[in-house]
């Protein structure tokens, strides 16, 4: 049995340690009895140095273009990963699943690790099925680099999941685009993700926020989540260095494969 499974102290690496998320998973790693810190990877530190530390887990909070490579060297010398980089779409999904095809590797990527931020996703494919529009605005700090947030992403595919299982009817929305012949401007609507309208925010003094607006006749619902501080996602973070070991094989997405929720 390994030391994911319980057995002693798992070895953790940490990729993006210099990052405004690694920094803070290195010091939750470095606090977390039953974790050790052997590796901090940033962008110009040779990744073999997670391997000559005996990393059982790497955590990637890198740059959506960089986590690839780093699964990929990871899966190669059997280092489990848990991945809070976003930009994780379906097309990546299945990418990792054909390198990790074979090996006992396993990869948890989280779109979120707060567990106010997973609650939200739940309750808001919860409650889909009952209203006719469901909309979606996401907050962030204005040095993200990706829109829209992986939060966001995964929330839009989880509400449209909840939707199409009920058999909801389209969402009314009489907008005419200009490239529709309407008056007005492209992009006022949002971004469409599995047809549910996101909106991306980008505001200095902001962490992370989101809003899943539902509405029918005569009400509505707002379900809104803010993570105040990044120390919001190191509980769960933590959690995955411990867990990630005891999922199966392969690729497992969102961290309520871990939470009994
Ligand atoms: N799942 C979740 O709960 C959360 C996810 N995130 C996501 O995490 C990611 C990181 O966010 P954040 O910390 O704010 O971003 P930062 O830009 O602050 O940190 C990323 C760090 O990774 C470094 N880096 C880039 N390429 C590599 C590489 N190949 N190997 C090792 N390090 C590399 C960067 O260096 P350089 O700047 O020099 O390129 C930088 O230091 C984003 O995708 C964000 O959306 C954020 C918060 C929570
Ligand atoms: O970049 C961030 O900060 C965050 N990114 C993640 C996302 O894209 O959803 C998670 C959280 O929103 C913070």
């Amino acid at each position: 049995m390994t030391a994911a499974l319980g057995q002693g102290v798992v070895k953790v690496a940490v990729f993006g340690a210099a990052g405004r998320m690694g920094q803070a998973v290195c010091r939750a790693v470095l606090d977390a009895p039953g974790l050790d810190l052997v590796a901090q990877i940033d962008v110009d530190d040779d990744p073999q140095r997670a391997v000559e530390a005996g990393a059982e887990v790497a955590v990637d909070f890198t740059h959506p273009g960089a986590t690839m490579q780093n699964i990929e060297f990871c899966a190669r010398n059997g280092i489990n990963v848990v991945v809070g980089t976003s930009g994780f779409d379906e097309a990546r999904q299945d990418q990792v699943r054909a390198l990790l095809h074979g090996t006992e590797v396993r990869v948890l990527v989280a779109p979120n690790f707060s567990i106010g931020a997973v609650l939200m996703m739940k309750f808001a494919a919860n409650a889909a099925p009952y209203f006719e529009s469901v909309e979606i605005i996401e907050l962030h700090h204005p040095d993200k680099v990706d829109a829209p947030s992986g939060t966001a992403t995964r929330t839009a595919e989880l509400v449209a999941e909840a939707r199409a299982a009920a058999g909801s009817a389209p969402m009314p929305d009489a907008t005419l685009s200009p490239s529709q012949g309407g008056p007005g401007l492209d992009g006022a609507r949002g971004a469409a993700v599995e047809s549910i309208p996101v909106h991306s925010v980008r505001l200095r003094g902001l962490i992370a926020h989101q809003e899943v607006l539902l509405g029918t006749v005569g009400e509505t619902l707002t379900i809104r989540h803010d993570s105040l501080d990044r120390a919001s996602f190191m509980p769960g973070v933590v959690l995955a260095c411990k867990k990630t070991g005891t999922l199966p094989a392969g690729l497992t997405v969102g961290l309520d494969a871990l939470l009994d929720i």
